[in-house]
Parts: structure tokens; C-alpha cells; sequence
């Protein structure tokens, strides 16, 4: 049995529910476990997951969080940051997979944080466990 860590930024919370229902389903469905953390933004996902990584405590990482355009430049950052920090952590070797919302609404946000329409949340975990397989096919 795997454990994984789901790493949530709890910016909006009804969508958060939604995306770590679909996340946790998932998980359990497949027969692992798993922990939650809560950080405020999609801008400190990645840092908790490299700080947790270090721990050695978790096979693999869930990251869960909805970003969605505002009136400035920031939603560029929060978004292209996110993602581009996970991907680097994505590259060292971690298994992760990302479901943390990029979105021009909160219609939009909605449809895909739903468990029984788009299940980003869900898709997330599905894709740490897909790497976290790749790491043990091509295990040394
Ligand atoms: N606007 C959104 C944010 N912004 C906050 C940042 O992620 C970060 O917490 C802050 O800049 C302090 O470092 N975060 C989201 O997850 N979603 C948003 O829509
Ligand atoms: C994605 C964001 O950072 C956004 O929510 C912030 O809104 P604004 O650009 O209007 O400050």
C-alpha cells in the first residue's frame, strides 16, 4: 500500500471540498492512503511538497488548489509558477500529479473540481499513481 500526500491551496473552499473528494476517492479506490496538508495558495504547493519529500514519509503527491484569472498580471504568476514548480519537482524524480486549476471563472473552476463531471481532482491522483508506478518499473 502506497501513501500518498495530497497538498492542498485552500484559496476558494467549496472548490477545494470538491477537487479533494474526487482526490481522496481515488486513492482509495486503488487500495493506498493517504494525508492532507492545507497551505493558502497554489503558490506554496510546491515548496510543501519538497518539504515533505524530505521527510521520506510519502510515495507519492497530490496537488490540489484553484486559481482563477483576477483583474492583474498576478494570475500569470500564480498559475505559471505552480505549475512550473511541480514540474521541476516532477523532473527530480518526485511522483506527482497536478490538479491545481488554472481558470478564466468560477463556472469553470466548478465543472472540473465536480467528482462526477470533469474530476480534475481525481484525474490528479490517478496521474501520482501512474508515476509513482513509472518509479517502480524503472527502479535500479
Ligand atoms: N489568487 C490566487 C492565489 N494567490 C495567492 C498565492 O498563491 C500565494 O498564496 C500568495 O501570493 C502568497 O505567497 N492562490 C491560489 O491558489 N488561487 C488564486 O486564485
Ligand atoms: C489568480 C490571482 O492571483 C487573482 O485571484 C488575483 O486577483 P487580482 O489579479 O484581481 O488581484
Amino acid at each position: 500500500m502506497a501513501k500518498l500526500l495530497i497538498v492542498e491551496a485552500r484559496f476558494y473552499d467549496h472548490l477545494n471540498d470538491l477537487l479533494l473528494e474526487g482526490a481522496r476517492s481515488a486513492i482509495e479506490a486503488a487500495g493506498h492512503a493517504h494525508e492532507t496538508i492545507t497551505v493558502p495558495g497554489a503558490l506554496e504547493v510546491p515548496g510543501a511538497i519538497a518539504l515533505a519529500a524530505d521527510s521520506g514519509r510519502y510515495d507519492a503527491y497530490v496537488a490540489l488548489g484553484v486559481v482563477i484569472r483576477g483583474e492583474t498580471y498576478h494570475f500569470e504568476i500564480v498559475a505559471g509558477e505552480s505549475a512550473r514548480g511541480l514540474m521541476a519537482l516532477s523532473m527530480d524524480g518526485l511522483a506527482i500529479g497536478n490538479g491545481i486549476l488554472t481558470t478564466e471563472n468560477e463556472a469553470q473552476a466548478l465543472t472540473r473540481a465536480k467528482k462526477d463531471e470533469k474530476d480534475k481532482g481525481g484525474e490528479a491522483a490517478k496521474a501520482a499513481l501512474a508515476m509513482l508506478a513509472l518509479q517502480g518499473r524503472f527502479a535500479r
